[in-house]
């Protein structure tokens, strides 16, 4: 019988922390169109230019401090969630790993897939939150190189699952072992993204960035808008700790270039915080299913030292999901495709 193929894709990281395998890293992934969304002319002068030449050396620093024996962080929680969820699922399926940027790549990956000669693909972009410049450009990498085959079998796409309860659920119990309650605040801090991105993604063309608070909640014109659901993970995690509304915010992390991105700047509120006396901070980084540079390093080590600096004493990052049982029990529901059903509120 004819297995069912899976494909999981994350972003991708260095092949190794060295410069140069640092610097094709960022050029890859900082040429792709959905991520640098300007002219082509100005995206290769910045790109290759600029941040790879001057970017590339900082960035294989830190990719050497959050290295391990088992290589980067991101690839090794990767390969672990594919892993498990291949004996989840069992021998009627066939679960590939590829990365948007770099290794394993997805042709290879969907090469593999073809060669099986699967039923079905059913892929699924590890990022809860839809944002075109992640789960967007992974699903039009994949539309390019499957355009090209002779025989193009069934294939599905996850969009989102940033309300998915099993997830929510893990990030939740991750917390629970550092009792959320005995913290000053909590910090729900998500990868920033341009503004640009967020009012792009708007079809209404009038409502996201329109007035303060218009993507605080999700609702059905701004559903696909990133900012709303990163708003809507964190609220369905703070309701599952009891976390009142003012105990906690929802910030953007990351931030690359002068152009605006979605604020608030998480080391903004850091400092806020730090000025208004907060001592310890819990923070959870909600758009990542593994932990990578962005949490190891950017929250768990600059994020701290920061908010030491200004008076306060400690910065403790939640874990990402990465190989906890019950993730890959609910990463095996997204891909089964259980059915959503929680009701979408009214816009506002
Ligand atoms: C939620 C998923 C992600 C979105 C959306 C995203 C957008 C985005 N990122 C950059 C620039 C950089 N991101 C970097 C690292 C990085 N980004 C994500 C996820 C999203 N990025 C992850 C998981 C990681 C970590 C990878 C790892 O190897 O651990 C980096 C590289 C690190 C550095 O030099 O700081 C850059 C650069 C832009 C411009 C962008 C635009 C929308
Ligand atoms: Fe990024
Ligand atoms: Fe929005």
């Amino acid at each position: 019988m004819r297995k069912q193929g899976v494909l999981l894709v994350n972003l991708g990281t260095p092949d190794s922390p060295s410069v140069s395998d640092v610097r094709k890293y960022l050029d890859e992934f900082l040429m792709d169109e959905r991520v640098i969304d300007i002219n082509p002319v100005n995206r290769t002068l910045l790109v290759k230019g600029i941040i790879v030449p001057f970017r590339g050396p900082k960035s294989a620093k830190i990719y050497k401090e959050v290295w391990t024996e088992n290589g980067s962080p991101l690839l090794y929680y990767s390969i672990r969630q594919k892993e498990m969820l291949q004996d989840k699922l069992g021998n009627k399926y066939a679960v590939e790993l590829a990365m948007r940027y770099q290794s394993p790549s997805l042709k290879t990956a969907l090469e593999s897939l073809k060669k099986l000669q699967v039923e079905s693909i059913r892929v699924v972009p590890m990022f809860p939150q839809y944002a075109s410049a992640s789960t967007g450009s992974v699903i039009q990498k994949i539309m390019e190189l499957v355009s090209k085959w002779q025989t193009i079998p069934n294939i599905s796409f996850v969009n989102s699952f940033h309300d998915n309860d099993g997830m929510i659920e893990v990030f939740a119990e991750n917390a629970r072992k550092y009792q959320p309650e005995t913290f000053d605040h909590i910090l729900f801090s998500f990868h920033g993204l341009p503004e640009r991105q967020l009012t792009k993604a708007d079809h209404s063309g009038k409502y996201c960035l329109q007035t303060p608070n218009c993507c605080a909640r999700l609702n059905d014109v701004n559903r696909f808008c990133y900012s709303a659901q990163s708003h809507d993970t964190a609220r369905l995690i703070a309701e599952k700790l009891n976390l009142p509304k003012e105990k906690y915010t929802v910030c953007f992390q990351s931030r690359l270039g002068n152009s605006p991105w979605k604020k608030p700047y998480t080391i903004e509120v850091l400092e806020d915080l730090a000025k208004k006396g907060a001592k310890r901070l819990l923070v959870f980084s909600p758009a990542f299913v593994a932990d990578c540079l962005e949490t190891n390093f950017e929250i768990s080590r600059e994020y701290h030292e920061e908010f030491r600096n200004w008076g306060g004493e400690k910065v403790q990052l939640v874990e990402s999901l990465n190989d906890h049982p019950k993730w890959i029990e609910a990463l095996a529901g997204i891909v089964l495709g259980e059915p959503i059903d929680r009701i979408l509120q009214p816009s506002e």
